[in-house]
């Protein structure tokens, strides 16, 4: 592995520890090196913060000079909340530029690396490209669509059932399971139910991981805010919680839950429809959002052709209940022509449960 590949892995070891914590902003890693030794290595690590460049040129001091800089987003130009960072790279005078992948951006699009070659420094991209993206795939999604990236996950018996017809679905998947998803919750801006969930279940929605984590904005889609006064999520605090209901919803009860300091957002429409939510939660700098159910959410997404990654994990239990909930409730299809296309791209086992990622196929 040429030393180029060397020391973009360490900056994309330091963006991937992260990721979770930079939103809206990228994950971004950067190291500086001169003559085979690193003379500086840095991360940002929250939004408004600076950025991984300005950390890792921090700590290389005045040794930067005549330095070459490897950075896994290709240094900003505009001054954000934060000056741009192409600049401080040509005022400490790096001797090479080494990124994986041009910003998408628009802001800064390539101006980064046209500012560094117009200054003299040569600027190679393309390194390790891939990983880098993967890194920040709901960032790029972001930029590209101005919506969410959406993840579905669901938990299913051996038959496919999320729940027991009497409503019981504790516990489908193993603590191992269970503990996977707490990594998601963290890694995304929001984690989102529908009502249903709500009222089986009196959820909490947050990353409970041994090593703590962020918890995630709560959504719950709620058209006619049947959802309970005293309820986990009106009540515990524990994150900013957002009640999405349609637009004859009841007003006193609207007013009762803001009094509780939790926002209501009212669609324009009668019934909550996916485009719109989601461009308002774009607009809103939400850049992900983990739908966990229940059945009628995840198909409402489906049907509606908004999701990019979907999350199955299945136990090695066999409900057998014909009446038992399915994980998808959708609508009546005529033939399997009308059947949505996917890609397997992992299978995996945890613990007792296996875990299958899934992505619509690319029409
Ligand atoms: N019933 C199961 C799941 N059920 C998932 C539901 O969304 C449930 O409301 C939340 O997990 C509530 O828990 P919390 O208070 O938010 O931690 N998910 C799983 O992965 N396995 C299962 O067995
Ligand atoms: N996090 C990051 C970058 N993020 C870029 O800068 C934008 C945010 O700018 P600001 O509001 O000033 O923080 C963000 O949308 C993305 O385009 N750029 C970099 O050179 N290095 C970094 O570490
Ligand atoms: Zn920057």
């Amino acid at each position: 592995m040429g030393d180029k590949h060397f020391y973009m892995n360490l900056a994309i070891q330091l963006a991937e520890s992260v990721v979770g914590q930079t939103s809206p902003n990228p994950a971004v890693g950067c190291v500086v090196v001169k003559n085979g030794q690193i003379l500086g290595m840095g991360a940002h690590m929250k939004a408004g913060e600076p950025h991984a460049e300005v950390n890792a040129l921090k700590q290389a001091g005045e040794k930067a000079e005549g330095a070459d800089l490897y950075v896994t987003l290709e240094p900003c130009s505009h001054t954000g909340r934060t000056p741009p960072c192409a600049d401080l790279i040509i005022e400490k005078k790096i001797r090479r530029v080494f990124i994986a992948g041009l910003d998408p951006n628009p802001v800064v699009a390539g101006n980064g690396a046209a500012k560094l070659r117009n200054a003299g420094i040569p600027v190679e991209y393309g390194i390790c490209e891939q990983q880098a993206e993967k890194l920040n795939k709901f960032y790029f999604h972001f930029m590209k669509t101005k919506k969410p990236f959406i993840t579905l996950k669901t938990a299913v018996t051996f038959d496919g059932k999320t729940a027991a017809s009497s409503g019981n679905s504790k516990w489908i998947t193993s603590d191992e399971a269970r503990l996977d998803v707490h990594l998601y919750r963290h890694r995304h801006d929001a984690i989102l139910v529908g009502i249903n969930t709500v009222l089986y279940d009196n959820p909490h929605l947050t990353t409970r991981l041994p090593q703590g984590g962020k918890n995630p904005i709560r959504i719950v889609l709620d058209t006619h805010l049947k959802i309970p006064m005293e309820c986990n999520l009106l009540n515990d605090n524990a994150a900013l919680t957002i009640i999405v209901c349609g637009k004859h919803a009841n007003k006193q009860k609207r007013r009762a839950i803001e009094e509780k300091g939790i926002k209501v957002k009212k669609m324009s429409a009668e019934k909550i429809e996916i485009e719109p939510l989601l461009d308002w939660l774009g607009e809103e700098q939400i850049l992900s959002v983990f739908v966990e159910g229940g059945s009628s959410v995840h198909s409402s997404f489906i049907d509606s052709g908004f999701f990019q990654e979907m999350i199955m994990y299945m136990a090695p239990k066999l409900l057998n209940d014909g009446k038992g909930t399915s994980a998808f409730a959708g609508i009546p299809k005529q033939s399997l022509q009308d059947s949505i296309p996917l890609v397997f791209k992992s299978i995996e086992q945890i613990g007792p449960d296996i875990k299958v990622i899934v992505e619509p196929m690319e029409r």
